[in-house]
């Protein structure tokens, strides 16, 4: 049996490893979320590794909100960061695996062919930024720590676009939604089956290190307007949904125009294949 601790366990992606989790009899999973396990106090982290064996940590918690990170860069900075490197340096003390989550906006998105896990990176927002600094402490401060970039998450849990989308076109009966922004959805559940089948592959590996980042979206690429279509088809919604460019919906913080990834590295090594994203759309949309 492994023990897994899961950080954040109350957001979107624990919420989603909490739903796969009985596909794996042999883990042991330690939920925690900012109550049990305030992972932005050293002493709370160190204290909490003393307690409690663990053979992995899954670092779900994160600061998510994009917009509000431009003003409080402290707090983003904190838990994308400072918290990430008091989880890498407990875990790679008691020796348990690190998988640390990422996302797109670590790119500026002015390529334009998918990205690979070495493009160089240039975020362009403060979540960005802190999520890079994230991903560089996963990986310096653990031997073999792992980072799983994803993009656009979405679920029946917690808060996400597939969600407001669902609200807004019952609330309004016109919708506006930029259509220069491509990249691709994930279906969090699915990122969260693939995340515990590395976990599992790195446990019947050893002696292979897996340590570096990797790339996972649902395939397909698409923008925010297409996403918010096929969520008005799949729900029969008379809403007028119109695409409009970014500068006619301006927020704090820029967001890439074009972040679709290459996930070769992540279906080489797990032999998977990963579902096209409308249809794990809708299969998310069938249990809202
Ligand atoms: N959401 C998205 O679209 C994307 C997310 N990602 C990445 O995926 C990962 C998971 O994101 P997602 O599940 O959507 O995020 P959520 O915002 O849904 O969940 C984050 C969780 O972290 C918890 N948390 C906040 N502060 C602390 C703390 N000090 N100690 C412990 N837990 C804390 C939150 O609790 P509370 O609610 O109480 O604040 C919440 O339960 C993150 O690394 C994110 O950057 C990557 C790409 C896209
Ligand atoms: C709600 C809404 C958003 N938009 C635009 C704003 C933005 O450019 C885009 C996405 O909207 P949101 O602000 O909901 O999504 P955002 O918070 O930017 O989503 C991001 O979250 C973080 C955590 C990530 O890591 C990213 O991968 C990505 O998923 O759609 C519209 O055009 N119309 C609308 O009605």
């Amino acid at each position: 049996m492994k023990n897994i601790l899961v950080t954040g366990a109350n957001g979107q992606l624990g919420q989603a490893i909490k739903s796969v989790a009985a596909r794996h009899a042999d883990f042991n999973f330690l939920y925690t979320d900012r109550e049990e396990l305030d992972i932005t106090s050293e002493d709370a982290v160190n204290a909490w590794f003393e307690a409690n064996p663990v053979d992995a940590v899954l670092n779900c918690a994160a600061y998510t909100a994009v917009d509000k990170a431009e003003t409080d860069e402290e707090l983003a900075f904190k838990l994308n960061f400072e918290a990430v490197l008091y989880l890498a340096h407990a875990s790679a003390k008691h020796n348990a695996a690190l998988i640390q989550f990422s996302t797109d906006y670590v790119f500026d998105g002015r390529g334009n062919r998918p990205y690979t896990e070495t493009d160089d990176t240039n975020p362009t927002s403060i979540y960005g930024a802190t999520k890079l600094r994230g991903e560089a402490v996963a990986i310096a401060e653990h031997p073999e720590g792992i980072v799983i970039r994803t993009s656009w998450l979405y679920s029946e849990f917690g808060q996400n676009f597939a969600k407001r989308m669902k609200e807004l076109m019952a609330e309004r009966q016109e919708l506006n939604v930029v259509f220069d922004q491509v990249g691709t959805p994930t279906y969090a559940v699915d990122l969260a089956g693939a995340a515990l089948a590395l976990l599992q592959h790195k446990f019947q590996n050893p002696d292979v290190s897996l340590a570096g980042v990797y790339h996972y979206s649902n395939e397909g690429v698409t923008s925010w307007y297409d996403f918010a279509m096929v969520i008005k088809q799949i729900l029969g919604s008379t809403c007028n949904v119109q695409p409009i460019t970014s500068d006619k919906y301006p927020t704090p913080a820029q967001r890439p125009a074009y972040s679709v990834f290459n996930k070769q590295k992540i279906k080489d090594l797990l032999g998977i294949q990963i579902p096209y994203w409308t249809d794990s759309l809708k299969v998310c949309m069938s249990k809202l």
